[in-house]
């Protein structure tokens, strides 16, 4: 399968308002289209800065981005049609059913009504979220709190999507879910960008890494090739290998 290129970032910086220490910093990266793609470092590296900035959150200070479809950039109003993002902090209505917030969040990118409902079932039938679709949100578990979270960053099936930390603080099973329907997203097609600090997880699922550490990268490329490069068994080892064993707690 040939990869296009998907996003092309050059020489992003990130100054955030009032902090006098760039959070990003000289940053280039290519991510091609149709793969999973893990943003790995410890804490305080500048992952979710990165993610932020990949999806239009929030602006770089400086540098570009550029979105490609098949090989062809496509506009800022394309990009924001294609794009899903799942966030580390659920973004749901706490207050309104599994139902609800899926037909809201559907209404939101104007999914027709015909499309809406049976794409809202089948998201709620393979995360597992079937038989408590009328349930308020808040009487759910956290591993079920993720799967919704999810299933509304891809109700609009996006053909890039970002995770931030998709699988933290859930147990085995809802990571298990989350893992194989990732899966069945990159055979469909999409380019799946993520975050975590679960590296087992990313070296099951990530095609390419970038590692960053202190807002810069530290190396990129194709997960079998960087531990065949570095020879480490595995990507905790590399990690380690090359960020250090240093606390970062500040
Ligand atoms: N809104 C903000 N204002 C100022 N500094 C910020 C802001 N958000 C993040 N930072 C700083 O930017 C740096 C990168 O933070 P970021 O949250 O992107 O790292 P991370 O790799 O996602 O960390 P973690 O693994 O802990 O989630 C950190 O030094 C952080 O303190």
């Amino acid at each position: 399968m040939i990869n296009h290129l998907g996003i092309e970032l050059a020489d992003i910086c990130k100054l955030y308002p009032k902090s006098d220490t760039f959070s990003l910093k000289d940053l280039s990266l290519s991510i091609p289209q149709g793969i999973v793609y893990g943003l790995l470092g410890p804490n305080g590296a500048g992952k979710t800065t990165l993610i932020s900035i990949l999806c239009g959150i929030i602006p770089a200070t400086t540098g570009s981005i550029r979105y490609f479809d098949q090989g062809q950039p496509i506009s800022e109003i394309e990009r924001r049609q294609v794009i899903g993002f799942v966030p580390q902090d659920f973004a749901f209505y706490e207050e309104l059913t599994a139902k609800q917030n899926l037909d809201y969040f559907g209404a939101m990118y104007n999914i027709p009504a015909a499309y809406l409902g049976p794409r809202r079932d089948e998201l709620l039938e393979v995360l597992g979220l079937s038989t408590v679709a009328h349930k308020a949100v808040s009487t759910f578990s956290g591993g079920m709190k993720r799967r919704l979270n999810l299933a509304i960053g891809i109700i609009h099936r996006p053909q890039y999507l970002f995770l931030d930390e998709p699988t933290v603080g859930v147990d085995v099973q809802s990571k298990e879910a989350i893992v194989r329907y990732l899966k069945t997203l990159k055979q469909g097609g999409a380019t799946i960008i993520y975050t975590s600090h679960h590296l087992a997880e990313a070296e099951e699922i990530c095609d390419r890494i970038a590692l960053i550490d202190h807002g810069r990268l530290v190396v990129e490329g194709t997960t079998g090739g960087l531990l065949e490069n570095h020879e480490a068994p595995n990507l905790q080892a590399l990690f380690l290998q090359l960020t250090g064993a240093a606390f970062r707690d500040q």
